[in-house]
């Protein structure tokens, strides 16, 4: 269970009542998840989430929960995070970074048909134009800057195949970033981490994305990437599952067309998005934090959904 972080139903009560989102009646912690401290706090007014952030400052998360601010606002289905009487939507526990947001209702879809993939993939392409005049600025955290400094801490605990694949794969990327294609990629405010445990359906109607605390500024064919690598496949070898990822494509290219620079670095992209989890389920695994009864997630899957992109690139 991910909580990191205990929170006494006092605290909680005392957040709900500044927030004037009514008496809390029920606290309990969320299992799952592995970044943050996460709450369902029931309270006389309705359901909502209690997330303690454990990495992320006081400085950098204004990016994030006002970019959900924003798109909420602008009808995609994203938790909105409460503010206070003055307007802050950042709050403290236990000298920690805070926030409170609406619970989304729906379940995640963990084995997704064409009509889940088409969903996101329409609703995605809605997101990143909603993004487009979002006025505040932060990179993705776990972008190109982040690999290469991670890439060395992890390397010497890799066999000798997984580390040359990770340094020449690192390597590749670093060449693609600084090609006049990469260049032209359209971007803005992307999801970053838009896995199938981070959207909510009822039945094949989607009902939220939520969990933006990777967003950042990148390349919104890097969002569409990490989407097709993780919704898109055959769990257990990691394959590219065409019939799955066309509707994906189809549905967000019928929002945003792909312009030709980003159906030129599809191949380029899925190869970023596999590299991108594997280095970080490394880092983790690896080098875990300490929380109560944390597991870590597999990192040989990315591995595998890596050498598949190489192997069989995949075009449109
Ligand atoms: N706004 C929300 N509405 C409904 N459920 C949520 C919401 N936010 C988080 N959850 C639940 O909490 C779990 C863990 O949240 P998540 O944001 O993925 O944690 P972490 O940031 O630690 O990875 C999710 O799988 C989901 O069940
Ligand atoms: N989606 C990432 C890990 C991030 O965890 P989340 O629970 O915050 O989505 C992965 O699968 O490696």
């Amino acid at each position: 269970m991910a909580v990191f972080t205990e929170v006494t139903e006092t605290q909680a009560n005392d957040l709900m009542q500044s927030l004037n989102l009514g008496q809390l009646c029920a606290l309990r912690g969320i299992e799952g998840g592995i970044e943050n401290t996460n709450y369902f706090a029931t309270t006389d007014q309705g359901e909502y989430v209690l997330t303690v952030f454990e990495r992320l400052t006081h400085e950098q998360l204004p990016f994030y929960l006002f970019l959900m601010k924003h798109l909420a606002g602008r009808g995609i289905p994203v938790p909105d995070p409460a503010a206070n009487r003055d307007g802050d939507v950042l709050h403290t526990l236990s000298g920690k970074p805070a926030a409170v947001v609406n619970k989304l209702a729906g379940k995640s879809q963990l084995r997704p048909q064409t009509a889940h993939c088409a969903a996101v993939g329409d609703m995605l392409a809605r997101m990143h134009l909603a993004g487009s005049d979002y006025n505040r600025n932060q990179p993705n955290l776990r972008g190109l800057p982040w690999w290469n400094v991670t890439v060395p801490v992890v390397l010497p605990h890799l066999d000798e195949a997984q580390a040359s694949l990770l340094r020449s794969e690192l390597a590749y990327q670093n060449h693609i970033a600084q090609g006049a294609a990469y260049a032209a990629l359209p971007r803005g405010p992307v999801h970053a981490d838009l896995f199938r445990d981070n959207v909510m359906f009822d039945g094949e109607q989607l009902t939220g994305f939520f969990d933006f605390y990777f967003a950042g500024v990148d390349a919104w064919l890097f969002d569409l990437a990490v989407c097709l690598n993780d919704w898109c496949i055959d769990l257990p070898s990691g394959r590219h599952d065409p019939d799955r990822a066309l509707a994906m494509l189809h549905s967000y290219m019928a929002v945003r067309p792909l312009s030709a620079a980003e159906r030129e670095l599809l191949p380029a992209m899925l190869r970023a998005g596999a590299l991108r989890f594997w280095i970080s389920r490394l880092w983790d695994f690896f080098l875990p934090r300490e929380a109560s009864m944390l597991k870590p997630h597999d990192p040989t899957h990315f591995e595998r959904v890596l050498r598949g992109r190489i192997d069989q690139p995949v075009t449109l």
